[in-house]
């Protein structure tokens, strides 16, 4: 991933996003009161877990207990894997030995330590709390060194059970990936770097004419790059702005980002040959989806202030729909992961066991088991048993009423019981058959639901968290797919034999009374075992055909429950967006690409501007010229060229106008200098960081080596460096190199070298100006390379020319106030003079400007 130059202006991606996208207890922190002073209480909530048999009595206050606490920080190296251990070691070497020596209040402080969950120690937490972080001198500078590399893109500050969902869903350079609730982009980060894999090295090798190895180890077949691809797509705008403005800082052209509604995503069309239309099929599907969040109360207030049982059932439909539609798009043989920050089950094991009825049961979904991945994770297996909490209340204003059910069975009893002793009394309009535990019609139809990963607080010191991986074994056709009431229909013999129970409580008071079923509960005990426990369903219902949806090219048999009536018109609000389940004709409407938030139009192959570009810096043939594209109208003005990889190019030209919101794509190569000067007119194109790798290995001509750890940091330390045509210069080797060099722009290669303590391979773009050169690298990533190869953290930037202009400027103004004084003396001239020191002024501003460049 590590495109970017190893600090040469990877972007300024330091916005983070918050919360689950959920709208639940897990949603936005929008606290006013410090943290701490937050009460991490919640009776309701502590009912919930504590009575619903999720974990042993003593295991319960291990969790419990966890879950009060601050969530510890947390972090991991980011990039290609050498690049990532290479600042790795920097970090260990030099900041573990500093920050294991220092005392704070007296007492040592635990330094930060690796998660041995996860492979080759990239990823990190620390326990010590951020405001000792921050505050306090002695960690002033592992400060500055974790908020250096998160602004250049080597670390990426993310909470360590989000990390877990992409390493099981085990992609391969080469794959087609979707991630359907994608932002705010820490996980796409880690798809695209799976996509990625070693790339870079193997496109050094293919481009010298060397093997670039098996397919086992992933595609790389279009010359050493990985021919696979990452859609990641959000709903919302905002988020899908802030994916973007996070995964254009990995300069990854195999990327695009979409902006649907996951539970609907368009089929995407693919170029064909044939008569018959081709749409794409993924090999990896990652459902992050919206949740309530409560597994994130340690760092999440609203869940503390909020939570109620209604935040996971008012979602549950929504993230049925979107695991069944990824399920759908998925490749036969393909793998799954559906994933929540939430440790409730209606939005967990619920919505897995709803999903692969939906789909047609074991025989065309399986639940993965993955305990022989990240073996070192320690996890609890998914339930099979679990109970549903709604609460009721008569009037509004009036008390709650807690209720757990065990079954659809007993809340219908209750239900029906209410409408005659309570007529007022209302419950939850989202409770569905499918928010209970399955009930099996035979053993092999017996979803395996412990296959499913819980991860609790106390296991491993982080948040709470559910995963569950899928591998699609047959194709799902609209005609197979069987509506979860059916199937539960089917069931309806066995359910007079189950024995159902429901709890109720009083809230906020927590009152349990143990025979809310008026008479019938204590015979009503459900015998707790999952192969045992029956979902029913009321027996006057009609079962009703699975609705069905035109998505572009796939026929969508809806996964509804739409057990009340209530629901048989569903809505689901999700930060905002409307979602119609309605058994409408849903089609891609056509749309011409003006509506688009970008325009992507590709250049010919023989376009002259890449033709005199890719001559300039000696491209070689075999680098496609047919995937640069512009982003505006027509193509007509060409200020930046993009590159992108093949298979994005046919997916964005094949469906430029038939509605999907492409939203991003392309990593910036080219950019046209605006210098009207003669000097400049034969090369009028700059290199930029973000693109730079991805061309270099194909270029042969304006190539400086910078071979001397001292010239770097000299290029690094000065902007615009003289650089006379001929005799000295201080600039050591590239000095040497760049004197006989032409004005423009050039590749400045710095080979990795342990002698010298350079860590890993860069490539910088330079300009060559008539009389110096500039490394085009921002002030802020010079700083970030200055503190990780050279350990300085406060040396200053001496930028040449804008010093020049001060200087200019200066004498211009002491010049026009001499000469106003002058003028004012003798009475006459003043406008005049203004202007002219106007336009003076001005020409030395255009002047840094333009060399200003990075
Ligand atoms: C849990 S967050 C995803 C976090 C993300 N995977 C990451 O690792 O950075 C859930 C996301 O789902 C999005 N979302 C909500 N409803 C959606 C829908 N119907 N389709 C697609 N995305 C949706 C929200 O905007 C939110 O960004």
């Amino acid at each position: 991933m590590a495109r970017g130059g190893r600090g040469g202006g990877r972007g300024k991606g330091r916005g983070r996003g918050r919360g689950r996208g959920g709208g639940g207890g897990g949603g936005r922190d929008t606290r006013t009161e410090p943290w701490s002073d937050i009460p991490r209480k919640n009776e309701l909530f502590e009912s919930y877990y504590r009575m619903g048999g999720f974990l042993e009595a003593a295991e319960f206050e291990e969790m419990w207990t966890a879950l009060q606490t601050d969530l510890p920080n947390s972090f991991r190296f980011t990039g290609t894997k050498s690049d990532a251990l290479a600042v790795r070691e920097i970090f260990k070497q030099r900041y573990i030995p500093a920050i294991a020596a220092k005392k704070f209040e007296g007492k040592p402080v635990p330094p930060p330590e690796a998660v041995n969950a996860f492979p080759d120690e990239l990823v990190w937490h620390m326990k010590t709390h951020k405001k000792v972080i921050r505050r306090h001198a002695p960690f002033a500078d592992f400060q500055k060194f974790l908020v250096a590399e998160a602004a250049s893109g080597n670390i990426s500050r993310q909470e360590v059970v989000s990390m877990i969902p992409p390493h099981f869903l085990d992609v391969k350079p080469g794959m087609v990936v979707l991630d359907m609730c994608a932002a705010p982009g820490s996980k796409s980060a880690q798809l695209a770097e799976m996509i990625h894999g070693d790339e870079e090295d193997r496109v050094r090798r293919a481009a010298n004419g060397e093997s670039t190895g098996s397919g086992e180890e992933g595609d790389y077949s279009d010359d050493g790059r990985s021919t696979g691809l990452l859609i990641a797509n959000d709903t919302d705008y905002k988020r899908a702005n802030l994916l973007v403005h996070q995964v254009k800082r990995l300069n990854f052209p195999n990327l695009i980002v979409t902006q649907h509604d996951a539970s609907i995503f368009p089929s995407i069309e693919l170029p064909s040959s044939s008569q018959k239309k081709q749409y794409l099929k993924y090999d990896r599907i990652l459902a992050d989806v919206p949740c309530s969040g409560d597994g994130t109360a340690r760092k999440n207030p609203n869940v503390w202030q909020k939570w109620t049982p209604k935040d996971g059932l008012g979602l549950h439909n929504l993230q049925l729909r979107i695991l069944f539609r990824g399920l759908q798009m998925l490749k036969k043989g393909g793998r799954m992961v559906y994933s929540t920050c939430s440790m409730n089950p209606v939005e967990n094991e619920a919505v897995v066991a709803a999903a692969m009825e939906a789909c047609g049961g074991n025989s065309k979904v399986q639940i993965v088991d993955c305990s022989n991945l990240l073996p070192n994770l320690k996890r609890c297996p998914g339930l099979n048993v679990w109970k549903v909490l709604d609460t009721s209340q008569v009037s509004v204003g009036g008390e709650k009423t807690a209720h757990m059910f065990t079954s659809w069975d007993a809340f219908e009893k209750a239900r029906a019981k209410y409408a005659i002793d309570e007529p007022e009394r209302s419950f939850s309009t989202k409770i569905t058959p499918g928010c209970f535990p399955p009930i099996p019609k035979s053993p092999e139809e017996r979803i395996p639901l412990e296959r499913c990963i819980r991860v609790y607080p106390h296991l491993q010191d982080t948040g709470g968290f559910f995963i569950a991986v899928f591998e699609k074994l047959d194709d799902i056709k609209a005609t197979q797919v069987q509506n979860p009431e059916n199937a539960a229909k089917a069931q309806r013999s066995q359910s007079s034999a189950a024995k159902t129970t429901e709890v109720t409580f009083s809230t906020p008071e927590n009152v349990i009374e143990s025979d809310a079923t008026k008479g019938e509960a204590e015979d009503n005990i459900t015998e707790e075992n999952g192969a045992t426990l029956k979902r029913k369903l009321d027996d006057s219902e009609e079962a009703e055909p699975p609705k069905k949806a035109k998505i572009g090219g796939d026929s969508v048999a809806e996964p509804t429950h739409n057990a009340s009536s209530e629901q048989t018109n569903s809505k689901s609000a999700t930060n905002g967006s409307v979602v119609p389940t309605g058994g409408k004709e849903l089609k891609l409407k056509p749309e011409n690409q003006s509506q688009n938030k970008e325009y992507f139009e590709y250049l010919p192959s023989d376009d002259s501007t890449i033709a005199s570009i890719t001559d300039f810096f000696g491209v070689s043939e075999r680098f496609p010229r047919d995937r640069f594209m512009v982003k505006n109208k027509e193509g007509l003005s060409l200020n930046k060229i993009y590159y992108t990889s093949e298979l994005a190019k046919h997916i964005l030209q094949q469906n430029k106008d038939r509605g999907m919101k492409f939203v991003h794509c392309g990593v910036v190569m080219f950019v046209a200098h605006k210098i009207k000067d003669k000097d400049y007119t034969h090369a009028p194109w700059r290199l930029q960081s973000e693109g730079i790798r991805i061309i270099e290995p194909w270029a042969s001509k304006r190539i400086v080596n910078c071979t001397s750890k001292d010239t770097l940091h000299r290029l690094i330390v000065e902007m615009f460096p003289k650089l006379p045509r001929e005799g000295e210069h201080g600039l050591g080797e590239v000095g040497d190199q760049l004197q006989v060099m032409d004005i423009g722009c050039c590749f400045v290669r710095v080979e990795q070298d342990e002698s010298q303590d350079i860590p890993f391979r860069m490539v910088l773009p330079l300009w060559r100006h008539p009389g110096s050169a500039n490394l085009m690298v921002d002030k802020d990533d010079r700083k970030a390379m200055l503190l990780r190869l050279f350990n300085e953290k406060d040396t200053e930037i001496i930028n040449h020319v804008a010093e020049k202009a001060k200087a200019d400027q200066q004498k211009i103004d002491d010049e026009a106030a001499a000469e106003a004084k002058e003028a004012a003396d003798v009475g006459d001239g003043e406008g005049m003079k203004e202007d002219v020191a106007k336009e003076e002024a001005g020409s030395a501003v255009v002047d840094m400007d333009i060399d200003t460049e990075a």
